[in-house]
């Protein structure tokens, strides 16, 4: 039995055992405990007893993958050795190699002295960060090794429920640990700058433009902060320094995976422009939001299969913007670019963290720095948006203001048309107000107000005036024999044939019917010799009427101003007068020669 024991115990460091790393004072994180001997502890219980009894057993393997462990529940525990060749006592500092885990645990003796393991790391997320004895956003534990010693470690890699686990660490002397840990923050701090100076420059943005893009561009790139600080263990260091909690990691991813949803939708304009795509766009926000759910109720599987459908389906945004710009949206193919790389970041992460890509620098850092220059590029989509945004409103400005000039001077030309129309319009209504519309000539209304002025004048000034009275000789039998038409058209020659033989300065209107009367600034004789003349004129008048020649006469009486107060009395003089020249045989011209004088007063053949 004791044989059997020694045998057993003997047994790791005849076959089992991989050979101890050296180890020495300049230890610069390139060394890894290594993934030789790896045990998986399905349900997570194992104690180190149980773990030891496991490797006893010979149930530790070399990790099959390249890194990682792959989603799987429970514990993981590693058992590898450190010998010290430097000649002198060392201390280290072991880190893990990944961001975070739920909790890690060390334990250490001497190879091969029999002694029972010591703990040398106690490591759990939960715990406040000033628990942590090396004060690294990573969890790491020191190690002190005597000269020439060699140490044998167990240590557990704890995921509670289901979790990706990298079972291997970084050997580091604290110094160099401290330096690497410096540059690191420095350049994580630069690159959480740069999120935050673009967020801040778009909302500035937004707040300038009131576009709601830039407020949500805003929200995406702080949200950016919080996801890298979270998952990189800078929140836990800094910011949640007590109670930080796994599921804070999912809140940020979620967060981060909404906005940038949004923002994308916004951005490409799915729902209006690729309807269908859109709907797979609606399902990855429900089921951001399922994670948001998730992450808040610290459900672990569902967190872990909602934020790896999130990001399987994250290629699509990429293909959509693609699509955008084949429909002639030129930013998008910035903006499929900028996704690509964020792509491109995602998908080596989860090649790493499914095992399949090994664990180094380059991939550990490459998803936070492919989202920056995400950012960065979107930035760049926004601006030549905005860019060509300007240039189409400029140009539809300089469009407007054109044909606003252009309708301006239609207008202007319109309105001087019409002003000109109206005028017209205007004068011809005065026109006919004042003239018959049959002869052209004044009407009865306008010939008493040109004529009185006439009157006025003359009375003032005592100048000669003349008033004479035209009639058709039996008009009536015209209309009768010839027709009414007959009768207008005698009308018309009529007046015409009176106001082409007398002067601009006479006033000349029919006053009713055949009725005309005419006032001359003339003296007696001159007024006579006008009647006369006219009565001449008259005669020879030829109405030419369905094939006839019809002659017309007028009798004319005359009247002379002498003491009259107004037109009206000599018009009635003038008046008696042309009834005596009715009376007489008519086509003739009779003067009116005061009182009585009806009976013959100056009747001239
Ligand atoms: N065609 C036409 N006839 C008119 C117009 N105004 C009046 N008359 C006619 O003129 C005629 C005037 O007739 P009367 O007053 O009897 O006089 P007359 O026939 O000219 O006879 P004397 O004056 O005595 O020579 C009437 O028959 C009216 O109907 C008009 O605008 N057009």
């Amino acid at each position: 039995m004791k044989y059997l024991a020694t045998v057993i115990f003997l047994l790791p460091l005849i076959g089992l055992a991989q050979v101890p790393i050296d180890v020495g004072i300049h230890e610069d994180g390139q060394k890894l405990t290594g993934l030789a001997e790896i045990w998986h502890d399905v349900d997570g219980t194992s104690d180190l007893e149980q773990a030891r009894e496991a490797y006893l057993r010979g149930d530790y393997r070399p990790l099959e993958s390249a890194g990682s462990t792959g989603l799987q529940p429970g514990a993981f525990w590693s058992r590898f050795a450190l010998r010290n060749s430097s000649g002198s006592a060392l201390t280290l500092h072991i880190e893990y190699v990944d961001h975070q885990l739920i909790a890690l645990d060390a334990f250490a003796r001497e190879l091969a002295s029999g002694a029972d393991f010591e703990r040398v790391g106690r490591l759990s997320l939960a715990d406040p960060f000033s628990a942590r004895e090396i004060p690294h956003n990573r969890f790491v534990f020191e190690l002190t090794l005597p000269a020439g010693e060699t140490a044998e470690l167990m240590v557990r890699f704890g995921s509670d429920e289901l979790g990706v686990v990298f079972p291997s660490m970084r050997i580091w002397d604290p110094k160099a640990l401290q330096s690497s840990s410096k540059l690191e923050t420095g350049v994580m701090a630069f690159l959480f700058g740069g999120y935050f100076l673009m967020s801040i420059f778009a909302l500035i943005g937004g707040i300038t433009s009131r576009g709601k893009i830039f407020y949500i561009y805003s929200i995406y790139s702080a949200s950016k902060v919080a996801v890298w600080s979270t998952i990189l263990g800078y929140t836990h260091q800094y910011v949640v320094t007590d109670h930080f909690h796994w599921s804070y990691m999912s809140l940020a991813g979620a967060v981060t995976i909404l906005c940038g949803l949004l923002f994308s939708r916004m951005f490409l304009q799915t729902r209006k422009h690729t309807p269908r795509l859109d709907y797979l766009l609606r399902f990855m926000l429900v089921n951001a939001g399922f994670l948001l759910v998730c992450a808040l109720l610290k459900l672990t599987a569902l967190s872990v299969i909602s934020i790896t459908v999130a990001l399987l389906m994250y290629p699509l945004i990429a293909v959509v913007a693609f699509i955008r710009w084949r429909q002639g949206y030129k930013e998008a193919i910035v903006f499929a670019l900028a996704w690509s790389l964020l792509v491109l970041g995602l998908v080596v992460q989860a090649m790493r963290d499914l095992g399949y890509v090994e664990h180094n620098f380059i991939n550990y850092y490459w998803p936070p720095v492919a989202s920056f220059f995400e950012m960065l590029t979107i930035m760049a989509a926004i601006g030549i948006l905005v860019q060509r945004l300007r240039m189409l409103k400029e140009q539809a400005e300089k469009k407007y203001t054109q044909q606003l000039e252009v309708s301006k001077a239609d207008l202007e030309r319109q309105v001087q048309i019409r002003t000109r129309e109206l005028e017209a319009a205007k004068t011809r209504a005065e026109q006919e107000a004042r003239t018959d519309p049959l002869t052209g000539v004044f009407n009865r209304r306008s010939f008493f107000a040109e004529g009185g002025h006439l009157f006025k004048l003359a009375q003032r000034k005592r100048l000669p005036l003349s008033l004479l009275m035209l009639d058709i000789d039996h008009f009536k039998s015209i209309n009768d024999i010839h027709g009414h038409a007959t009768g207008d058209l005698a009308l018309r020659v009529f007046s015409e044939a009176i106001v082409t033989h007398i002067r601009d300065i006479d006033v000349f209107g029919r006053i009713g019917g055949e009725e005309f009367a005419l006032i001359l600034s003339e003296e007696r004789a001159g007024a006579l010799q006008t009647a006369q003349r006219l009565q001449g004129e008259i005669a020879r008048i030829a109405i030419e009427s369905n094939g006839v020649s019809l002659q017309i006469t007028a009798s004319i009486g005359v009247a002379h101003l002498s003491d009259e107060t107004g037109i009206e009395a000599l018009l009635q003089k003038a008046d008696s007068a042309l009834y005596l020249a009715k009376r007489q045989g008519r086509n003739q011209v009779v003067e009116y020669c005061g009182m009585g004088q009806a009976a013959s007063a100056g009747a001239i053949e």
